[in-house]
Order: C-alpha cells, then structure tokens, then sequence
C-alpha cells in the first residue's frame, strides 16, 4: 500500500481519547425484548447521555443509525447473527454496513472460532479501515487479544470473556482479563461483560482499563426487576 498516509497511534485518536476513563453504555434489547427496537433504544442512548456517559454501544444497523442521528457520542456499532461461534459482526460485510449506518468504531468478534465467509478477523479490520473507522476487537483471552492487535485491531475489550468455551458464564466480570490484556497490549483496553456496579466498573478502571462497558445492569430492565425480585422472595 505505498502512498498510503500511515495513521496515528490509535490511543491519540479523538474518538479513543474521548472515552478514556469513562462508561461506554451499551443499549441493546435483541428481537423478542419488550425494549426491542430503534425507537426504546434511542431514548435509552439518551438517558445514558444525560447519566454521563462518554460512549453508547449498540447492536444492529437500525439502531446504530438512530442513536447516531440522535446522541453526540461515539457510537461503537456491531451486528450479532445467529451464527454458531463467531457470532458479533463475523464478516467484512458485516462490519461494513455497521460503520455505513454510521458507527465511528465497529465491534467485531476476534477469537480464532470458524468464521461464517471463512475469512478471518484482518480481513474485517482492513474493511473498516478503508472506511476511516476503528476497529474495537471482542475477545476472551489474552492471546486473542494479542493476535487482534497484530491483526490492526486499534482496541480490544474483554467482551466474550465466558461465552466461548460452552460452560456456563460466571456471575462475575473477569477483571483479570482486563489485568492481564492491559499488561500485555499497547493498544487500549476495555473492560466489558457482567459489570453489574459502580465498584466493578471501578474496580475495572483501576486494573488498567482504558474505559468501561455496561449493559445489562443499566439497560435491561427485567434483569434489574430480577435482582430485586430475586431479593424479595430469597
Ligand atoms: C457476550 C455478548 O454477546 N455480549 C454482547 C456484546 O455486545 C452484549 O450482549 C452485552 O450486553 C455487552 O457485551 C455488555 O455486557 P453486559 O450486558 O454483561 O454488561
């Protein structure tokens, strides 16, 4: 690629500097979800927004297009399929229409897990690039982490920590990775997955995280309805 403008260390990128230290929250309600939709999702992208968050992360073209058009922030779009193993924006195509929908950073699953097109985890982050998008990697281990930086990834979060090896997840995040992953990486870290309080968002910063996903504990309801209900009857 001669000619080619070599581009700045991400972590100087304005889009990577403007989450730093902050929650990114994540606003995603899959079909079936009585919160299921652009439109729930949007306002829930706007409460966020006024609860202080830096970033959104949202799932599916149609959402990310709405929020995009209605908050400020970055957005961090994906698109998660019915795929067995890669599962979170597994193609080029994939990740193509996620940062034409207007994604500034689009979330891709980078385990080393069979991939629908059979192609692998670069050849998305080359797509996204030629787009002047960053590439967020999803990943479960620290050697994932350290293949999706040599693939250009241009951060890495602790995303798929417990969702591939067919167990059940633990109930708790994996503040660990995040230890681990920003030890070894020179790319930023995100912490994400499980973080159900303001103390293990926290407790995620101060293991090295460069900032912090939360979706579930902020925006699904009937898993917070579930806690306080599972407290009651206890
Ligand atoms: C494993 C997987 O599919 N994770 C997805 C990735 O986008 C989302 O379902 C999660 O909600 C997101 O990662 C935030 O995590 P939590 O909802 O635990 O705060």
């Amino acid at each position: 690629m001669t000619g080619t403008p070599r581009p700045a260390p991400a972590s100087s990128d304005s889009r990577l500097l403007g989450l730093r230290g902050g929650l990114v929250v994540s606003c995603q309600a899959r079909a079936g979800l009585p919160l299921h939709g652009p439109h729930h999702m949007t306002a829930m992208a706007r409460a966020a927004v006024d609860g202080g968050a830096v970033g959104i992360r949202a799932e599916g073209t149609d959402d990310v297009r709405a929020i995009r058009t209605a908050v400020e922030l970055p957005v961090i779009g994906l698109w998660k399929t019915d795929d067995p193993g890669v599962f979170i924006t597994p193609t080029p195509a994939h990740a193509i229409a996620v940062a034409e929908a207007g994604a500034d950073i689009v979330a891709a699953d980078a385990t080393a897990r069979p991939r629908p097109d059979g192609g692998d985890f670069a050849g998305t982050v080359a797509a996204v690039h030629r787009l002047g998008r960053l590439v967020m990697a999803d990943v479960a281990t620290v050697e994932e982490g350290l293949a999706a930086q040599e693939a250009g990834a241009d951060m890495v979060s602790t995303t798929l920590s417990g969702y591939t090896d067919g167990g059940t997840p633990p109930l708790d995040p994996d503040i660990g990775l995040v230890a681990r992953l920003a030890g070894r990486l020179t790319v930023p870290v995100f912490a994400e997955g499980r973080i159900h309080s303001p103390a293990q968002a926290r407790a995620a910063l101060d293991a090295g995280a460069w900032a912090v996903v939360v979706g579930t504990a902020i925006t699904a309801p009937q898993w917070i309805t579930a806690q306080f209900a599972g407290a009651l009857s206890a």
